[in-house]
C-alpha cells in the first residue's frame, strides 16, 4: 500500500500590518496599529477560516529597536494578545515568544500554561535565546553570554518550565470536599532545581496545560541552537533560503532528535516563508513593485551590507556580489548564516539591485506567483524533506492573507496535502506532534 501524501503545516508569521516594510504606508492611518486588538483578532479569524496550524507573534523583549523607529512594529505582550485572540477563534494554534534567558521560569510556567487553559489547549511557546543591544539596555544588562554559557542557562530554564507542567498532576485533584480536600499534596512532583543560573522549589498551583503540556517552539540559527531545539521543540523555526539549505538543517535536527531518542517525525521544521499571491504571475510580481517602490533603497543597502558582513561600498547594484570578498570567516553566527543562505540565493541569479527587494529585513525565502505556483512549492519542499511546513509571512494583511487563503491553501486542500477543518481540539494533536 502506498503512503498517503505528508500533511503540510501552516503557521501564519503575523506582523504588525504585514511582511513587507512599506505595507503600513498603504494603510489610511496606521498610528493606532500596534495596540488594535480588533485588527489582529480580525487577522486571527480569517487565518482560522483558511485552517491554519496557527498564529505565530515574533517578539522582542527590549528597548525600541531600528525596527520599531522606522515602521509600526511589536508592542503587545503576545500572551496577553493571544489570550485575548483566544476568546474569538476556537481551534487555531496560538504560538507565543518568551524568552529563556531573562525572567523567571516560574512566571513562563505560569503564563503559557494560563494561555493553554483560556485556550483549551491552543498553547504555544516559542523558546528565544536573543541578547540583542534593546534587549540587554532595557533589563539592565551590561553582557551578552558567550553562546554555550547562553544554552545551559535555557536549557535550565526549559527543564524547569517543563517540570512545573508536570508538578501537579490531574489526579492530585482530588477535589474531595468530605475532607476540605481539594489538592493531594502527596501526589504532587515539586521542582526541587538548584541549578548554576536558576532555583525554584515550586509546585505549579494549575495543571500545565489543558490536556498535557503546551507545545514548544524554538527559533534559532547555531549548531548550538540545533542541538538545544532538537532536544527540546516539537517544532523549529528557521530562516532556510534555497531547498538545499534546508533539506540539510531537516536532515541535520532529526538526526539529532533521533540521537536523543526522539522520534524525528515529532520535530516539525517550519521555515519562514514569504508569499505574494497573483491571479497571475506578472499580477503578483505587480503587487509587489508597488509596494517596493515605497521601500528606502538606501537603507536596504545597508542592511544588505550588514547582512553580508562588509561595508556597503564594496557593493555595486547592477552587478552581482563581490563573492571573492565574502568567504572571510565570520565570528557573529546570525551574520555567518544569513550570508550563506544569500550567497546561495543569489549566486548566478540575482544582482545587487534585485536582492535589496528580495525581503532583506525579514530574513526569509520570498516566493511570488500563482495559488498553484505558490502550493507546487510548498508541496515540493515538504516531498523532498526540506520541510515540514512553513511559517508563513505575508506581505500586507489582511488582503495578502485572503489571497494566501483562497489560493495556495484552497489548491493544496482540493489535492488532500492540506486539512479541509481541524480534526482535534489541541494544537498538539493537530500538528500530529502528540
Ligand atoms: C527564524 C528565527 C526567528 C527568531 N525569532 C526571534 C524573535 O521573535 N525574537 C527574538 O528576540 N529573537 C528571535 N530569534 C533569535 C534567536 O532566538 C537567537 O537569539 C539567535 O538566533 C541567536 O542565537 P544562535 O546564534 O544560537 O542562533 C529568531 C531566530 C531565528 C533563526
Amino acid at each position: 500500500m502506498t503512503k498517503p501524501p505528508r500533511q503540510i503545516r501552516l503557521n501564519l508569521n503575523l506582523q504588525t500590518a504585514g511582511r513587507h516594510d512599506a505595507a503600513w504606508k498603504t494603510l489610511p492611518d496606521a498610528a493606532g496599529l500596534v495596540t488594535d486588538v480588533d485588527y489582529y483578532v480580525r487577522v486571527a479569524r480569517l487565518a482560522e477560516k483558511g485552517k491554519l496550524d496557527g498564529i505565530f507573534f515574533a517578539d522582542s523583549l527590549g528597548s525600541l529597536s531600528e525596527n520599531s523607529v522606522r515602521r509600526p512594529w511589536r508592542g503587545l505582550d503576545p500572551t496577553v494578545l493571544l489570550s485575548a485572540i483566544a476568546q474569538h477563534t476556537s481551534a487555531i494554534g496560538l504560538v507565543s515568544t518568551v524568552p529563556a534567558i531573562h525572567g523567571s521560569p516560574f512566571v513562563t510556567a505560569r503564563q503559557i500554561a494560563s494561555l493553554d487553559h483560556v485556550s483549551k489547549g491552543r498553547a504555544a511557546w516559542n523558546i528565544i535565546t536573543s541578547q540583542n543591544p534593546p534587549t540587554l539596555d532595557a533589563l539592565g544588562k551590561t553582557e551578552a553570554l558567550d553562546s554555550e554559557t547562553r544554552y545551559r542557562k535555557a536549557g535550565e530554564f526549559v527543564e524547569i518550565v517543563t517540570g512545573l507542567w508536570d508538578s501537579l498532576p490531574q489526579e492530585a485533584i482530588v477535589n474531595d470536599p468530605t475532607r476540605d480536600l481539594y489538592i493531594d499534596e502527596s501526589q504532587t512532583r515539586p521542582v526541587e532545581y538548584e541549578g548554576e543560573f536558576y532555583s525554584t522549589n515550586a509546585v505549579l498551583p494549575l495543571t500545565g496545560g489543558h490536556r498535557g503540556r503546551p507545545v514548544l517552539f524554538q527559533a534559532g540559527a547555531s549548531a548550538r541552537s540545533r542541538e538545544f531545539g532538537a532536544t527540546w521543540a516539537d517544532a523549529l523555526f528557521t530562516g532556510q533560503r534555497t531547498k538545499q539549505l534546508a533539506q540539510r538543517f531537516s536532515a541535520d535536527v532529526k538526526g539529532l532528535a533521533a540521537q536523543h531518542g526522539r522520534d524525528p517525525e515529532k520535530l516539525l521544521v517550519l521555515p519562514g516563508l514569504w508569499v505574494i499571491v497573483g491571479d497571475t504571475e506578472q499580477a503578483a510580481h505587480a503587487r509587489k513593485a508597488e509596494l517596493d517602490a515605497q521601500l528606502d533603497a538606501d537603507y536596504l543597502l545597508e542592511q544588505l551590507a550588514e547582512r553580508l558582513g562588509i561595508a556597503a561600498s564594496r557593493l555595486v547594484l547592477d552587478e552581482e556580489l563581490p563573492y571573492d570578498e565574502l568567504s572571510a570567516p565570520l565570528e557573529d553566527t546570525l551574520v555567518a548564516r544569513h550570508r550563506e543562505q544569500i550567497i546561495a540565493e543569489a549566486r548566478g541569479r540575482l544582482t545587487v539591485r534585485q536582492l535589496l527587494y528580495n525581503n532583506l529585513t525579514g530574513g526569509h525565502r520570498v516566493l511570488i506567483g500563482t495559488p498553484e505556483q505558490i502550493a507546487d512549492d510548498i508541496a515540493d519542499w515538504v516531498d523532498d524533506g526540506a520541510s515540514d511546513g512553513f511559517n508563513i509571512n505575508i506581505d500586507r494583511q489582511p488582503d495578502g492573507l485572503e489571497s494566501f487563503i483562497d489560493g495556495p491553501v484552497a489548491v493544496l486542500q482540493n489535492r488532500g496535502r492540506f486539512r479541509a477543518d481541524y480534526e482535534f481540539e489541541t494544537l498538539r494533536e493537530n500538528l500530529g506532534v502528540a
